[in-house]
């Protein structure tokens, strides 16, 4: 099948978020769900409203959690209040003698230990990207470790040279001028965020009670999970640099929000966005002009790398009621839970360019 290089691109893309989705929702109706998947990815003029339920289901996959909400998935990477100083990925580096001579660390364990351990990265937001494969890798790699009840396990202001899931027990997490932050338990994860950034420790993590955890070494992580999905998303990312709020997160982040995020056409008119719309969304332009209404009256226009629909998930009254395409738009559109769950990381940003804004 011939198709230009832009559109083979495209049409990549497409399927590979639609299986990632499938991978990740198990809905019951796999091929309906897939057929769904697909048809979404339509211009959003081209589609009806059906929806099939397992795409409810998909919405409560572990990436979609809110920042803090303890009640839903504990591997939420960025418990309430923690605002990761914005620093630069690790992307730029250079590879250094130590990457050229890595290959992947193996620690013995037996089969259920390494099935159990690859269903745990799964739901792990920074490894749910992951092929099989790199989830193997990362599985074999994990080391059994024991901390004594009282002991640290991180020093804040230390060099990081690991991440960590809790297998057994229960730890603390504590910042300086702050106190104590939040606790881990079985499956949930830490330490990650030195490695992201090649920076130093953020917090104090120490075992409450007689611990056991799985350690990830730092080259690992690096080679594994900073790498993995850089050159497949490459064009997304590239467009999210250009965007304000986006511009300073790493590029992990962007992955996952590539991944999670729909590419639409919309024709000229079409109402992109309603207040009576039940699901919030940001909407993001990549290409052409929305127009922004009240009582049918035109009362801004807004352009490539603009954005809107940040009000109504800041939950915040709009003067204006709906936005409709000007011209064709491409667009992409952020679910809710996806950009809360990175709220910390991009809220100034959004506070600071929605006083502009009316939607
Ligand atoms: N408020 C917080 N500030 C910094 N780190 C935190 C916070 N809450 C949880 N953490 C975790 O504590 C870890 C300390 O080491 P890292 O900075 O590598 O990664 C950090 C996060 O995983």
């Amino acid at each position: 099948m011939f198709m230009p290089s832009e559109e083979q691109e495209e049409f990549q893309r497409i399927l590979q978020n639609a299986i990632e989705d499938l991978v990740n929702a198990r809905p019951s109706e796999p091929i309906k769900y897939l057929a769904q998947s697909l048809y979404q990815s339509l211009p959003v003029a081209e589609q009806n409203d059906q929806e099939f339920p397992e795409f409810a289901a998909a919405r409560n996959h572990p990436y979609n959690v809110r920042v803090g909400d303890s009640s839903s998935n504990p591997n939420v990477q960025y418990p309430e209040g923690f605002v990761p100083s914005r620093r630069p990925s690790v992307c730029g580096e250079s590879i250094s003698e130590e990457e050229l001579a890595w290959r992947p660390p193996t620690f013995d364990k037996d089969l259920g230990t390494l099935t159990r351990l690859k269903e745990m990265l799964t739901k792990n937001i920074l490894f749910s990207h992951l092929s099989e494969e790199n989830i193997a890798t990362v599985a074999d790699a994990l080391e059994l470790i024991e901390i004594p009840a009282g002991e640290l396990v991180i020093k804040q202001h230390d060099t990081g040279n690991a991440c960590y899931f809790v297998e057994e027990g229960s730890l603390k997490c504590d910042v300086e001028g702050r106190g104590h932050v939040c606790n881990y338990a079985k499956e949930d994860s830490f330490g990650e965020v030195a490695l992201m950034y090649g920076n130093i420790r953020g917090a104090t993590i120490s075992a409450i009670t007689d611990s056991k955890l799985w350690k990830l070494d730092r080259m690992t992580y690096k080679k594994i999970v900073l790498n993995f999905m850089l050159p497949k998303r490459s064009k997304f990312v590239e467009f999210l640099t250009r965007v304000s709020i986006f511009n300073t997160l790493p590029e992990t982040i962007m992955n996952e929000l590539a991944k999670h995020s729909h590419h639409l056409v919309y024709e000229p008119g079409y109402v992109i966005y309603s207040a009576s719309h039940a699901d919030r969304y940001l909407y993001l332009i990549e290409k052409g002009v929305a127009v922004i209404k009240y009582k049918d009256k035109d009362v801004q226009r807004l352009g490539p790398f603009e954005f809107f629909g940040d009000r109504s998930i800041f939950g915040e009254v709009t003067e204006a009621d709906r936005a409709e395409a000007e011209t064709d738009c491409c667009i992409y559109r952020f679910p809710e839970p996806i950009i809360d769950s990175i709220l910390d990381l991009i809220k100034d940003e959004l506070r600071e360019q929605s006083s502009l804004k009316l939607l």
